[in-house]
């Protein structure tokens, strides 16, 4: 009998369903026995993503077809709001199931910070109140021995990597952060959208959500916890005319601390991690250096204006920024090594 995990993946037809296939195919302890989809359901894998073309793959189905009492796990990578009643319904029969769910829906703490938000009361306060917030290098502790995890959206990845060391040792004023974000376009989904066409987003760049992203609530609950106040962030995302990919730019004031305090707390912070590279003194991260990689890369340069620093940070959105990090918290989870599945280099150029 294989003693391989056997995980599901809700949503195998979307982009992070998708690299959760790519990623776990090649794991050498999880078996992929479960694809669902919406309106792909019925069809082939390999007949929605032709890249597949050379693994064998379980047909996609919608999920109430799925055999839930013979998985170990399921990665959910549905759309928010939706998540929440899939999750419950799975749950309520089949509690012994791992949850890595890739949606915003479990993320925020504070029920009303959720509704405010997202538009509408959680559907699930129960294991709202449950999951643990997956950003692997602050939560593997309470990630080992969860039920139900809620992996970080991609921009919370990659801002709270480069600053919540910096708020816990009190270096940088949290009150004055500025975050200037871009993504690649699969950050918005496989679906059809005006804004993502080809003649819409390919030879431009696109502001959004200026002042509204939902994603500042999140980077703001976790400077929060840093910091041990509540925070205030500027966060201005950006569409970027790529595929893959996420580069964040965060504008910090010094408490006193010199650029170089900034780097060496980084340093320390991410000494034994596996893929949170801290760029010598003069390198600046570059979105080519992490592309299809878990690896997230983190820079520090001095400002011209005294008292203030820049602090890059770069990861690909469909890996550590989604599939990528709820498969190393997977490992946590189930005691694997946490680089299992995971080690691949970036695809450069
Ligand atoms: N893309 C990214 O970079 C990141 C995305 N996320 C989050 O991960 C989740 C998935 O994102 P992404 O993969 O980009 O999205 P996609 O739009 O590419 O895929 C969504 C998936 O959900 C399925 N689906 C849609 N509606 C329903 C429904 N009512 N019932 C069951 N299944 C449904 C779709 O099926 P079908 O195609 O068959 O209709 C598809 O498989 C979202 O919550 C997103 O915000 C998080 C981090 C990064
Ligand atoms: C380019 C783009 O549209 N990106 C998405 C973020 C993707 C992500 O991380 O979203 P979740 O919080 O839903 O997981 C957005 O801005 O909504």
């Amino acid at each position: 009998m294989s003693s391989k995990k056997k995980v599901g993946i809700l949503g195998a037809s979307g982009y992070t369903g998708a690299d959760a296939v790519r990623l776990l195919a090649r794991h050498p302890n999880a078996e992929i026995t479960a694809l669902t989809a919406n309106t792909h359901a019925g069809k082939a894998m390999g007949d929605v993503f032709p890249h597949f073309f050379m693994l064998d793959l379980p047909k996609l189905v919608e999920w109430e077809k799925v055999d839930w009492t013979s998985l170990d796990a399921v990665f959910c990578g549905l759309p928010h709001g939706t998540t929440q009643e899939i999750i419950a319904a799975v749950l309520k029969d089949n509690p012994k199931i791992k949850v890595l769910d890739m949606s915003a829906d479990f993320r925020l703490r504070n029920k009303d910070t959720y509704a405010q938000w997202y538009g509408h009361e959680h559907r699930a306060l129960e294991l709202q109140g449950e999951a643990v917030y997956g950003l692997t290098e602050l939560y593997r502790e309470k990630i080992t021995s969860a039920r139900l995890v809620a992996c970080p959206g991609c921009y919370p990845t990659a801002a709270l990597l480069a600053l919540v060391p910096l708020a816990k040792a009190k270096l940088i004023d949290v009150d004055d952060i500025v975050i200037d974000a871009k993504s690649g376009v699969t950050g918005a989904g496989r679906g059809l959208k005006q804004n993502t066409l080809f003649s819409e987003a390919g030879e431009g760049l696109s502001p959004y959500s200026v002042g509204t992203h939902r994603h500042a609530p999140e980077i703001e609950q976790e400077i929060g916890v840093a910091a041990g106040s509540a925070v205030t962030i500027n966060f201005t995302p950006h569409l970027i005319p790529m595929a893959r990919g996420e580069l964040c730019t965060s504008y910090v004031k010094l408490n006193g601390a010199t650029p170089d305090d900034l780097r060496t707390a980084l340093e320390k912070a991410y000494a034994n991690e596996p893929f949170v590279h801290v760029a010598r003194k003069g390198v600046l991260p570059q979105t080519q250096n992490v592309r299809g990689s878990n690896y997230v890369q983190i820079g520090v340069i001095a400002d011209r204006i005294k008292n203030r620093a820049i602090v890059i940070s770069t990861l690909d959105n469909l890996v550590k920024g989604s599939a990528g990090q709820a498969i190393q918290n997977m490992n946590l989870m189930f005691g694997l090594p946490e680089t299992a599945g995971l080690e691949q280099i970036a695809l450069f150029p």
